[in-house]
């Protein structure tokens, strides 16, 4: 059975206070995108492993055993002694880029067991599944524009719909630490909340609508700031640093014809409709 995990960018992301667990409480709006990884099972017919995970496309640091794909399954199979399971894995959502792949990943293995090996879990279960996976994973098992905050992991859904929108998102190579950017933060609450800012026409959010960690970010790494401001040279309506970053994306009016984007070399670029 084959599923076909989607990324997520932020739209506004205000880091609004340091909790005395060192975590941070955030407002952001996640929003889906059909830029897609493709994770297929099937159970394994050698029974001596538990799992097979079999990776295609971009690379993923770390060991298969940390995969969050393998980390659901582990999740699941510890409830519902699940057979061995072989995975195959394309990434196309590249990683560290503020898109959410590995969370997506997870959270759509957590819904693809249910459904191969009829686990009846509803949705609410799988999301309680999902929230001790990462803190935006819960958020991919509705997979809908959804209000974030707490530390990212309290949702509430939102009437915002940006269809027939063209998207460009571009991720420079370089990396960003999701932790090292929180550390240079100073948290404060918005003047202008991203609740109430999501609601504004979308001609309105480039001056309203904020990403903290662009100010963090930005100045380490001046190459994201010079693809923001490309996309607005192009004609984006709305550009925005992506969750912790670096990836970048670039909202175009439906009408739009977005020109040839030229980023060096080593430059992941998408384009697709929301
Ligand atoms: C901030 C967001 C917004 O979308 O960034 P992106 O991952 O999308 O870039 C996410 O919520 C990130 O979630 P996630 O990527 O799961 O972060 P985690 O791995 O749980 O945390 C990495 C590190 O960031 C810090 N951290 C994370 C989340 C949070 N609310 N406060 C924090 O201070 C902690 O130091 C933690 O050790
Ligand atoms: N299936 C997966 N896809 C991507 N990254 C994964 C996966 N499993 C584990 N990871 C790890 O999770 C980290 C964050 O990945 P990802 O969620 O894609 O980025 P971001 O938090 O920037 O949106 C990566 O450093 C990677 O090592």
């Amino acid at each position: 059975m084959i599923t076909f995990p989607n990324a997520k960018i932020n739209l506004g992301l205000s880091i609004t206070e340091k909790r005395p667990d060192g975590y941070h409480n955030l407002e952001t709006v996640f929003y889906p995108v059909a830029l897609e990884d493709a994770l297929e099972i099937h159970t394994y017919s050698q029974e001596d492993k538990k799992f097979a995970l079999y990776q295609h496309g971009l690379e993923i640091t770390g060991n298969p055993e940390d995969n969050l794909v393998v980390r659901a399954y582990l999740l699941l199979n510890k409830e519902y002694h699940l057979p061995p399971i072989e995975i195959h894995l394309y990434k196309h959502i590249p990683s560290g880029a503020g898109l959410g792949g590995g969370s997506a990943d997870a959270a759509f293995m957590l819904k693809l067991l249910n459904e191969y090996y009829q686990l009846k879990l509803t949705e609410s279960q799988l999301e309680v599944y999902a929230a001790t996976l990462g803190a935006d994973c819960a958020f991919f098992i509705k997979n809908t524009p959804t209000f974030a905050e707490g530390i990212g992991n309290i949702f509430s859904p939102i009437s915002l719909s940006l269809k027939g929108y063209q998207i460009a998102i571009i991720k420079p190579d370089v990396f960003v630490s999701t932790r090292e950017a929180f550390s240079k933060i100073h948290p404060h609450h918005p003047e202008f909340p991203i609740k109430e800012v999501i609601r504004r026409p979308i001609e309105e959010w480039k001056e309203l609508l904020i990403n903290d960690f662009e100010t963090s970010v930005f100045p380490q790494h001046p190459i994201i700031k010079e693809i923001k401001e490309e996309l607005y040279c192009q004609g984006a309506v709305y550009a925005s640093m992506s969750g912790s970053g670096s990836s970048v994306f670039g909202l175009f009016r439906p009408e739009c014809c977005i020109p040839d984007l030229n980023f060096k070399e080593g430059t992941f670029c998408y384009i697709g409709k929301l």
